[in-house]
Formats: C-alpha cells, sequence, structure tokens
C-alpha cells in the first residue's frame, strides 16, 4: 500500500456525525438570519417585522465529516390569542422533542421579559439534560464589549448553557466558528441528508415563502399580523415555473392595502418575489398573484390546517 492509499484510508475512517439542531428565541432576534448564514443560502425568509417564521424549516450543512440539520422555529408568541399562535407553540414543543441541540438566539446585552418566556419554555419541555448554547446575536450593534462580561456572567445563572457564543449572524468566519463549537455535540451517526443538500423543503413552500417576504417587506406596518400566501397552482415545464399564488387576508380593507393604488403594491410584491424565484431555482418564472379576502381565518384551526399548518 503506498503512503496515499493510507491517509485516504485513515480519512474514512472518521466517523460521519450528524444532528438536529433547534434555533430558538423570541421573534427578531435574528434566527432566520443566523440559518441563512449557517447553511450559506437563503433557506428561511427573513423581515424586520416580528413573527415573519411560522414553518418549521430544516436547513442543512455538511462540512468535513459533520452534517448538521437546522431547525427554525416560530418566535415565541403570546400576544395574538387566537388559534394561529396555539398553532405556532404547539410547533416549537414538537421541534425540541427530537433535537440534539438548542440554540437560544438572544440579542447580546438585552435579556428581556420575552426572553425569559422562551427560556422557561424550553425549561419546561423537558430537554433531559440536552445541551443549549447561548447564541448573543447582534454583537456588531454592541458599543462597549466590556459589559458584555457580567451580562454573561447573569445569564450563566439563568440556565446551565452548554456553550456561549457572542457574534453577529452577519458575519461568515462568526458562522465557522459556531459550527467548530457545535460539531462535538452531534451524535456519530450517517448522514441524514446528501452532502450537498441545503433544505428539505420543496420549490413550492418556497416558492410560497419568499413572497410572503416580500409581501411583509413591502407594506411595512400596516399589514395585519393575520395574513398568508398559499400556492393554487406549481407547475414545471423544462426550465420554465408556472406558479399562481393567493395572498389571503381577512378584510376587504387589507385587500385594497395590498393592491395599493392602480394596483402598483401589487406589482411589485409579484416582480420581486419573481426574480427572486428566478434566482433561487435558475429558472424563468411566471408567476401570477391575486389576493382573497377570508375573514377569520386565523381563528380557525380547520382552515390552518389547509393553509399548511400543522
Ligand atoms: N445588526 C445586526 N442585525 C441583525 C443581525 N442578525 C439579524 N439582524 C437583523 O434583525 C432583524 C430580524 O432578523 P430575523 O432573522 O428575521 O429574526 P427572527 O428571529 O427570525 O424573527 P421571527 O421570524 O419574527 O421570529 C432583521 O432586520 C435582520 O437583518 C446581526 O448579527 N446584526
Amino acid at each position: 500500500m503506498n503512503p496515499e492509499d493510507a491517509s485516504t484510508d485513515a480519512h474514512d475512517e472518521v466517523p460521519q456525525r450528524c444532528g438536529l439542531v433547534a434555533i430558538v428565541g423570541r421573534p427578531n432576534v435574528g434566527k432566520s438570519t443566523l440559518l441563512n448564514a449557517l447553511v450559506g443560502q437563503k433557506v428561511s425568509i427573513t423581515s424586520n417585522k416580528a413573527q415573519t417564521t411560522r414553518h418549521r424549516i430544516t436547513g442543512i450543512r455538511t462540512v468535513d465529516e459533520a452534517q448538521f440539520v437546522f431547525v427554525d422555529t416560530p418566535g415565541f408568541q403570546t400576544r395574538h390569542g387566537a388559534a394561529l399562535n396555539r398553532t405556532l407553540n404547539r410547533t416549537v414543543q414538537g421541534v425540541l422533542a427530537d433535537v440534539d441541540a438548542v440554540l437560544f438566539v438572544v440579542e447580546a446585552g438585552r435579556f428581556g421579559l420575552d426572553d425569559a418566556k422562551v427560556l422557561g419554555l424550553l425549561q419546561n419541555e423537558g430537554l433531559q439534560g440536552k445541551p443549549v448554547f447561548l447564541i448573543a446575536n447582534k454583537l456588531d450593534t454592541v458599543q462597549r464589549r466590556s459589559d458584555l462580561a457580567p451580562w454573561l456572567k447573569g445569564m450563566q445563572e439563568r440556565h446551565n448553557f452548554a456553550e456561549f457564543v457572542p457574534l453577529s449572524a452577519q458575519k461568515k468566519a462568526d458562522m465557522d466558528k459556531l459550527l467548530a463549537i457545535l460539531k462535538p455535540y452531534l451524535p456519530e451517526q450517517h448522514w441524514f441528508y446528501e452532502e450537498d443538500a441545503l433544505t428539505d423543503r420543496s420549490e413550492r413552500f418556497l416558492a410560497s415563502e419568499i413572497i410572503r417576504e416580500k409581501l411583509f417587506r413591502l407594506t411595512g406596518d400596516e399589514l395585519p399580523y393575520a395574513s398568508t400566501v398559499v400556492i393554487d397552482k406549481f407547475e414545471e415545464e423544462g426550465n420554465l415555473r408556472r406558479i399562481a399564488a393567493s395572498i389571503v387576508v381577512e378584510r376587504d380593507a387589507h385587500k385594497g392595502m395590498i393592491i395599493g393604488a392602480g394596483g402598483e403594491r401589487l406589482k411589485r410584491i409579484g416582480s420581486e418575489s419573481r426574480q427572486e424565484l428566478e434566482t433561487l431555482m435558475d429558472a424563468k418564472v411566471f408567476l401570477e398573484l391575486w389576493v382573497k379576502v377570508r375573514s377569520g381565518w386565523a381563528d380557525d384551526e380547520e382552515h390552518l390546517r389547509s393553509y399548511g399548518y400543522e
């Protein structure tokens, strides 16, 4: 055997590691930004409007022998009491039951009542010794780093965190550091996905997420929390995707707001979505967008199921 073969064999002997890692935290701390940065591509939508993430989304990243399967969870909501929120909270609990590690995301230097509620929820959900990492995000916004030491010390008293990781989800080097810290916590087992997999979500699902993101971004704060996007048609013809989608809102007034004067706003939501979908799918996209009124949808569990919230 020549020395080159021997080194290949030695490399093959490094056992594969694979594990599920949940990303939890109150709305707007940067969970989706972190997930996208860890995966290296956009798989979860982001906006500066709280509560954009509603689905369980997995992003996958494979580095050397380790495959990280990330699960994005909706921010823990306490303000709205509708069925939608009960569904969201069930999603958080369902995700925690089968993960190997939890990234508890907060903003560096801040720990408010809303963060405490999420940590309390985690602790109540029977973590059973599962490692929880304190991710102190948005480090770039902290003026005086020296103030962080006493804050971290205080955090240590709240929970027995496995690691403290101050970082900025906007810095690539920080993502590499976090992956290196996480790696030893993944169980030794075969990978669940192919080496180059990024997400287990379909193009159809990603399409609805991207339209929802543009909707949130372009309507600003006026947009009611209770609005959603449903894909009515998704057809693939070679390098072409024909997509028809409905934006579902609760009231006629909301419909007008989304359509905008002369239909300008809806046009913009459509054209920005189409451009992003074309890049993501590397295909030509024809997108038809409709706005429909279904009053009371966010309060009706049957409706929620039919729109894909489980
Ligand atoms: N300065 C700075 N801003 C960040 C960082 N990470 C995220 N943000 C911003 O914080 C805002 C919220 O980020 P998201 O990723 O949508 O937050 P989220 O926790 O997923 O929010 P929900 O979906 O509502 O639960 C966005 O405007 C991001 O650009 C960071 O490291 N530094």
